[in-house]
């Protein structure tokens, strides 16, 4: 397993050296929401792509395009919801309720998972490729939990 720590860029080295490793620039600011009553039992805070608007559809692929210009892989699934309201149908499909725990194999851009923290979830998720969880990063912050599993081959 792998600490979400080790996920977040260390801060450059004051004076880095020709032959030190590339460093990931750092992430930027993160905006964080006040959790509704209805999510404090979450373990993760959702941030304000969770709620729902016309503009998801934009607000997407611009997330898309900003982090290393992710290019989606057909191979990996890589097809991502620009619906919310489609999320929202699924997690009431699903019947996920306030205090479930929630397992999200490969959760993308995090728009399934900002809709299973409304459904008052606590989300584990699991996220093979490094740009994308990234990308998953600066939507949903995981505080408690602090876990993030990057390849589930190597999970289960
Ligand atoms: C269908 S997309 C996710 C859609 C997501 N609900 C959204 O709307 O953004 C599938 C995700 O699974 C990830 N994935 C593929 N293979 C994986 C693996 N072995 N372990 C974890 N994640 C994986 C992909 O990188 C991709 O982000």
């Amino acid at each position: 397993m792998v600490a979400l720590t080790s996920l977040s860029p260390s801060p450059p080295p004051s004076s880095p050296s020709p032959a030190a490793p590339r460093r990931r620039p750092p992430l930027p600011p993160l905006h964080i929401r006040t959790p509704s009553p209805r999510a404090r039992t979450c373990r993760a805070v959702s941030v304000a792509s969770a709620t729902p608007g016309a503009d998801d559809y934009h607000s997407i692929i611009r997330s898309l395009n900003s982090r290393g210009r992710h290019v989606p892989r057909k191979s990996l699934g890589q097809n991502y919801m620009l619906n919310s309201k489609l999320n929202e149908e699924l997690v009431a499909a699903a019947g996920v309720e306030e205090g479930d725990v929630v397992l999200e194999i490969g959760p993308g851009t995090g728009s399934l998972t900002a809709a299973l923290l409304e459904a008052g979830a606590t989300v584990f998720a699991v996220e093979k490729v490094d740009s994308v969880a990234l990308l998953f990063l600066g939507l949903i912050v995981l505080i408690a939990t602090e876990v993030l599993i990057r390849d589930r081959a190597k999970f289960f």
